[in-house]
């Protein structure tokens, strides 16, 4: 279904080799090293440690793009967390840490440029799950997909198959690359985008809604730009003390997904949104336009999500209760006529 090739100054990319349709489910992965919601960047290099032989050489097969402040910051990182185990494993030599003696099982150098590369490959290929188990992972061959701000896939963590599973959002094109967003948001502007893949991946993002010197580039970001200040305006209404109102949520958050799904966005957060327009109508007893709106996440949570998911059983369910309410309301209106 796909390859892992060459992708240009991106390093290695993830490519299918003939239409890819919509739903399919591209990777389903457990990970490689994770750290759960408890543990932090200093426990990488020992979790590595733990790795079979195997899983080690495929961990260490994985790339790491970084910039010359990253490998900075890494080699601090490194040698602070290295001197941290010593100082675990020999507490009374902490203060006199440069005295180590030579015959130790590993020298502080070696560990420490080690400690370096897996500090590396860990942050650039490492996906931000944030589950109740797993904070971040690595993943054998999701880790080879690269960042679209507009992807073509989505990532998410099944909890009952205790994997993590990538579904095409959108027809895939044979040839063309399978890419995922390693932002934690969607339908932020171009500049925030920026700030969070440059300080979280070390790369410049030169995807088509990055170029601002394209006609869609330019669209999108005006689009999104629009629906910031939309956002803000009604924030800082709720905010100040205005009613928090039901049809001027709904008429935010249908301009949110319009802008959206016009750009191509597909995945969870559509889904959630539609969900959250589903019982805003509901309440409003507009009973048909909440059935349309949780009959379309239902849609995207089964192309996002697949049907084994229990995320998409629950939208699934909503779809049930609103269609149900309406045969009901149909029913009674019969007995009265
Ligand atoms: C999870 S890895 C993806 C696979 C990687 N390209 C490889 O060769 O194994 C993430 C790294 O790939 C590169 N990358 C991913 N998406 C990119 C993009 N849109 N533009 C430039 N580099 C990208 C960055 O170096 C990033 O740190």
């Amino acid at each position: 279904m796909y390859e892992i090739r060459p992708a240009g100054p991106k390093g290695l990319g993830v490519f299918a080799k003939s239409l890819i349709p919509i739903g399919t489910r591209i990777f389903s992965e457990r990970p490689l090293i994770s750290l759960h919601p408890n543990q932090s960047a200093s426990d990488i290099y020992t979790l590595s440690r733990l790795l079979s032989p195997s899983q080690r050489s495929q961990l260490l097969s994985l790339s790491s793009h970084i910039t010359t402040s990253l490998r900075f910051m890494r080699w601090n990182q490194a040698i602070y967390y290295t001197l941290k185990s010593f100082s675990k494993n020999f507490p009374f030599l902490l203060p006199r840490y440069c005295h180590f003696e030579p015959q130790r099982p590993a020298s502080p150098r070696n560990s420490i440029s080690e400690h370096v590369r897996i500090l590396s490959i860990f942050r650039s290929n490492a996906f931000n799950l944030s589950t109740e188990k797993i904070y971040q992972a690595v993943f054998p061959g999701i880790s080879r997909i690269n960042h679209d701000c507009v992807p073509n896939a989505q990532g998410n963590w099944n909890q009952g198959m205790e994997r993590f599973n990538v579904h095409a959002t959108r027809d895939i094109e044979g040839g063309e690359e399978v890419t995922l967003s390693y932002l934690g948001e969607v339908g932020a502007i171009r500049e925030r985008r920026g700030q969070d893949l440059g300080s979280g991946y070390g790369f410049e993002c030169g995807c088509q809604a990055c170029d601002l010197d394209s006609e869609v580039g330019r669209r999108g970001e005006e689009n999104r730009a629009g629906i910031k200040h939309l956002l803000q305006k009604y924030a800082e209404g709720v905010s100040s003390g205005g009613q928090k109102c039901g049809e001027q949520e709904l008429k935010v958050l249908m301009a949110f997904l319009r802008m959206l799904e016009g750009e191509g966005v597909a995945g969870r957060e559509v889904a959630s949104m539609y969900l959250e327009a589903a019982r805003l109508n509901e309440s409003m007893g507009r009973m048909e336009k909440a059935l349309k709106c949780a009959r379309r996440a239902e849609e995207v949570d089964r192309a996002c999500l697949g049907i084994d998911h229990e995320t998409y059983l629950a939208t699934n369910e909503v779809d049930s209760v609103i269609s149900s309410a309406i045969e009901q309301f149909e029913y009674q209106s019969l007995i009265v006529l």
